[in-house]
């Protein structure tokens, strides 16, 4: 019996043929032990491989982190608590009887459902998740097993399991969630995503007017009353839902979309055209600061940040960032159509005519300064007297880093600390002891939450480390694509656990073996060291230290580095196309034509560029090869004409290899 995947990477695919994505490095399962590792979807080395092949996803019951039957996550009651609320987002038919989330009613998935799938939730579908496609035995009865990014380069996490029906009378497609497709059934796209192909074990047919929730990237209003878990007399999760946070909510539609018009639904007026988000069109509803039905416990959530000020808010005003600029528009190959023309719209975010280049919000513990021109955002934690990281930090944080992982415009974010002399004293000692159970496994969630966005966001993340930076502190460090480090010896950075005692978590291990490999975080581990600024570089835990009143500059400087480059936070695309039998690059921004082609098994938009490696290129041949884009933010999450397409092609190969 298969068991519910983790909760956060819901981007994870679920078929056993599917294949890792480039930042998935470490086994799922111990080789010859038979024992499953945890988390299964990414042990990350700083080579990045990319395209590893993972056996299936879905753990089974007695593997699952969040089972009881697991011995992993301690007590019984906190595990139950934190496997119901993981299972909520995944449908019914996936989990096993003895998932504990099946002992919750059957309205309150949903409610949940509705807030991750539909509410432009970012999941950690980076580009270059893979997925898994199952069709149907009609044009119209599909199964989708993929995350990723709707066309306004939204990450989305649609259901994992999403039945299509057509709609005939509008000519379009609708999923088991109400949300639309459009395509002509050979190359569906559901939020960008390809479907199509193989039978539905069980098609299912909603009535439209029982629809509930939004798969994810219909141009339905994201704040209708049927979406939100606070209007159907659930809670709106600040974590889930757009309405938790300003600027989350968006609209709807687009310039020269190809989607049709969503269907009438009772009571709910339709939608308008869709137009990418924008915090311009975006005002920030109320939210509820707990609720009882949350699909977590009640806790205090942040009031939405008020938009900025300088940005004027007439809701019918065009969207600034309606037009491609024309520097960051590739000239496309011979015979090809630029994403743009191909389907309507912007390829990416072009700068924003107001004035002020850059915006600014701060919730409590905090500060978050982006740079819209550079596409840099500064996360500055200031929660005295030692950044400690408590539930509600630990909220802010997830919070903050999935508003600017929605935000276009922000390609890449720096760390650091607004307090002096420390980066972050760690977990927060006071929500380990006298609480609750619940309360433990709340706030457990929460650290997993932030490791786990972290870790796989899209954008580029550089930590600042400008102060000591103890057990979880040090963390966030090692979750972070690159460190920079005050050169003070008088800071310190390590995994501390033993000296309290404690035991660092797994995971935390493993992120530091990957940063420093087995052998020195072993005798780091045991001995609970915290290493002095130079002796961390030596170590390798920090990747380079300047002196602190340059760590700023540094950190930008690293920063422009990362983002010069294509793929993760790289704003160039790259055409590949079919040549003599290879897949070879025909060019693109920063991109030598010739020298890399597409990898991965991602699908539209979610394509790396790479080197091609042997194995790869041979697991994927080239008859599939069409073209697609790669990179996060140019052309984003192109959708591509299915005409063009070949990728189900590509990804049953790539699923195989
Ligand atoms: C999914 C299942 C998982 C199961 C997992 C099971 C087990 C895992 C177990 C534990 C994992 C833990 C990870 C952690 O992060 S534990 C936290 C470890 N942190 C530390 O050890 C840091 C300790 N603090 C320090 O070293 C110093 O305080 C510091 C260098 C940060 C600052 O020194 P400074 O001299 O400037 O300041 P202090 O006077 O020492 O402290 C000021 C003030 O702050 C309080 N404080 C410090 N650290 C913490 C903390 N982590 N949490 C809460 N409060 C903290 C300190 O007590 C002082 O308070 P007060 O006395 O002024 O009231």
């Amino acid at each position: 019996m298969r068991c519910c995947s983790p909760p956060r990477p819901a981007w994870v695919p679920t078929c056993s043929s599917s294949t890792r994505s480039r930042r998935s490095t470490g086994p799922a399962r111990a080789a010859g032990t038979g024992a499953w590792d945890w988390p299964p979807w990414r042990s990350r080395s700083r080579s990045r491989q990319r395209g590893s092949t993972i056996p299936a996803m879905l753990l089974p019951d007695a593997v699952c982190p969040h089972s009881t039957a697991s011995p992993r996550l301690g007590p019984r009651a906190a595990g139950d608590e934190v496997h119901r609320r993981c299972c909520r987002g995944q449908p019914r038919e996936l989990l096993p009887a003895s998932c504990p989330g099946m002992a919750v009613p059957l309205g309150e998935p949903e409610r949940g459902r509705a807030g991750r799938a539909g509410q432009g939730r970012t999941e950690r579908g980076s580009a270059g998740q893979d997925g898994m496609v199952q069709g149907g035995a009609g044009p119209w009865d599909h199964r989708i097993i993929k995350v990723g990014k709707d066309p306004q380069g939204h990450r989305v996490q649609p259901a994992p399991t999403t039945t299509i029906t057509p709609n005939p009378e509008q000519g379009a497609w609708l999923n088991n969630k109400g949300a639309w497709l459009s395509g002509n059934g050979r190359g569906l796209t559901e939020g960008g995503w390809l479907i199509g192909g193989g039978p539905t074990p069980r098609p299912r047919r909603v009535p439209l007017t029982s629809r509930a929730g939004n798969g994810g990237s219909g141009p339905r209003p994201l704040h209708g009353a049927d979406r939100c878990g606070a209007q159907r007399g659930g809670a709106c999760s600040a974590l889930l839902c757009p309405r938790g946070w300003g600027g989350g909510g968006l609209a709807t539609a687009p310039r020269g979309s190809p989607s049709p018009p969503p269907p009438a639904r009772r009571g709910v007026p339709p939608p308008g055209p869709r137009v990418p988000r924008c915090p311009l069109h975006a005002p920030c509803p109320p939210v509820s600061p707990t609720s009882p039905v949350s699909p977590y416990p009640p806790y205090p959530r942040p009031p939405c940040p008020p938009i900025s000020p300088h940005i004027p808010p007439p809701p019918q005003t065009p969207c600034p960032r309606g037009a491609a600029p024309p520097h960051l528009t590739p000239p496309p190959p011979p015979g090809v159509l630029p994403l743009s023309q191909a389907w309507g719209r912007a390829p990416r975010l072009p700068p924003s005519p107001l004035p002020a280049q850059r915006r600014a919000f701060s919730n409590n513990k905090i500060l978050v300064e982006l740079d819209e021109s550079a596409g840099v955002a500064t996360m500055k934690f200031k929660s005295p007297p030692v950044n400690s990281l408590s539930l509600d930090f630990l909220t802010e944080f997830c919070i903050s880093l999935e508003k600017l992982e929605n935000d276009r415009a922000c390609r890449g974010v720096i760390l650091t600390s607004a307090v002096p002399k420390i980066f972050s004293s760690g977990l927060d000692i006071t929500e380990m002891c006298g609480k609750s159970t619940e309360h433990y496994a709340e706030f457990w969630r929460a650290v997993q939450e932030m490791w786990l966005r972290l870790y796989s966001s899209n954008m580029v993340t550089v930590a600042a480390v400008n102060g000591s930076s103890p057990a979880g502190g040090c963390l966030i460090a090692l979750t972070c694509d690159y460190r920079i480090m005050a050169e003070n010896p008088k800071f310190s950075i390590g995994l501390n656990e033993a000296q309290l005692g404690i035991v660092a978590p797994f995971w935390f291990k493993d992120t530091f073996v990957n940063v420093v490999g087995h052998r020195v975080a072993e005798s780091s581990l045991q001995l609970g060291s915290l290493h002095p600024a130079p002796e961390a570089h030596r170590i390798g835990l920090v990747d380079e230290l300047v002196p602190e009143e340059k760590l700023k500059d540094r950190a930008t400087a690293v920063m422009q580095q990362w983002l010069a480059l294509p793929g993760k936070g790289g704003t160039s695309w790259a055409v590949t196309e079919c040549r003599n039998g290879d897949l070879t690059c025909v060019g693109g921004p920063g991109i030598e034509a010739g020298s890399c082609v597409s990898v991965g098994t991602g699908g539209v938009g979610g394509w790396e560029v790479g080197k091609l490696s042997k194995a790869v290129r041979a697991a994927l041949g080239c008859e599939g090869c069409a073209w697609h884009t790669a990179g996060r933010s140019a052309g984003c999450a192109g959708r591509l004409p299915p005409a063009q397409l070949a990728v189900p092609a590509l990804l049953s190969r790539a699923g195989g290899a």
